[in-house]
């Protein structure tokens, strides 16, 4: 069993083939940018965190075999490429966001007349591999944070049942994850009796990824079907939802894995907190509100088939959004590595947090 979803060391890059868990565990040699938005668009590795550092990986692999003698060269490559990496999937920001900051780099060292050509090369690769590190770390400030959230909630030495959805651990990020973090801290913490987690049809991110997160780390937790979600509330005495995004629009509506939004009606009427767990690659203040977020639909076939055994009758109409839209009505805080935001704090903390993000280190 392995949990490193992205194998990245001097130029070369392997993905774990995540269509293929639990059964195998095989990587993919990524050598481009071609290679890193099939495996992305395929979703063999998907994550909104993941798939940023792999697309921008790919293109790190890609660059680093070329020389470049003209800086505007090199430049240009770059914006052509990392928009083209946008393409693979649409609705997570995370790739939108690191092409944005990326092109405004290439940019400053292109106008950058000190900078020669190699340097340029250089630095630029250097940027997109210290994602990794940056992420890892970002993850583990929002589990510290997202963990004392939820046990401000409880008397003091209680542990908490937990109830998150899809998969936002360490094969949805480059290592540890978001609301799989703030389990994963709890854990730590000795504060947490269960992680109840979904299955999360039709991909199955919770039965076939978290599922083996949870198992391999040795993290006491149930796999229950998404019809179980209200059910569950009803009798298991859930103490705080936490779930990861895939998009934070400015008023904190979220966009997350199909299902997450029926989790948030139900966690209203059971009142139980629900939190969205997010880096702030992760929130979109270009978007006003969720009603603005394109959502993905995916080929039916991932519906009426399970490992290419098909489940559904032939000539069966299928629907298969990939995401949906919780609105900031249904969030209690959205948790990220700057600390926990209630969705309405997020409109008058963006110039604190676009300043944060400015002063972020080049990626
Ligand atoms: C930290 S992962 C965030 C997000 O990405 C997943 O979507 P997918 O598996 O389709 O890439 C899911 O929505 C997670 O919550």
């Amino acid at each position: 069993m392995t949990l490193q979803a992205i194998k990245y060391e001097n130029g070369t890059l392997e993905v774990l083939d995540q269509l293929l868990l639990p059964k195998e565990s095989k990587y993919i040699p990524i050598l481009g940018v071609e290679d890193g938005w099939k495996v992305i668009n395929k979703m063999q590795v998907r994550g909104a965190p993941a798939i940023a550092i792999v697309g921008c990986l790919s293109l790190a692999v890609e660059i680093s075999k070329e020389e470049f003698e003209k800086k505007k060269a090199l430049r240009r490559e770059v914006e052509g490429k990392l928009n083209y990496l946008i393409s693979a999937r649409p609705t997570a920001v995370n790739m939108k966001q690191a092409a944005d900051h990326l092109i405004s780099y290439i940019n400053s060292l292109d106008n950058d007349e000190s900078v020669s050509a190699q340097e340029m090369q250089a630095r630029f690769v250097a940027a997109i591999e210290a994602m990794l590190e940056k992420d890892i770390s970002d993850n583990r400030s929002i589990g510290e944070f997202g963990a004392k959230a939820i046990l401000n909630n409880v008397t003091d030495g209680e542990q908490v049942r937990i109830l998150t959805h899809c998969n936002t651990g360490s094969l949805a990020t480059a290592y540890f994850g978001t609301a799989l973090g703030v389990v994963r801290c709890l854990h730590s913490a000795s504060r947490l009796e269960n992680c109840y987690f979904t299955e999360t049809r039709p991909y199955n991110q919770g039965a076939r990824l978290t599922a083996y997160e949870l198992v391999h780390d040795k993290i006491p937790s149930t796999l229950v079907c998404d019809s179980t979600v209200a059910y569950l509330m009803k009798t298991a005495q859930i103490n705080a939802v936490v779930v990861g995004a895939d998009r934070v629009a400015a008023n904190g509506d979220t966009a997350n894995k199909i299902g997450t939004y029926q989790i948030a009606v139900v966690a209203k009427h059971h009142e139980v907190p629900f939190y969205v767990a997010a880096p702030l690659t992760s929130i979109d203040f270009n978007v006003n509100t969720g009603d603005n977020i394109v959502i993905e639909e995916r080929p039916q076939v991932e519906m009426t088939h399970i490992n290419n055994i098909r489940i559904a009758s032939p000539g069966v109409t299928c629907w298969n959004p990939a995401f949906d839209v919780t609105p900031a009505r249904l969030i209690t805080g959205i948790i990220t590595e700057k600390g926990v935001f209630r969705p309405s704090e997020l409109s008058t903390l963006q110039s604190q947090l676009q300043d944060h993000k400015n002063s972020l280190p080049q990626l």
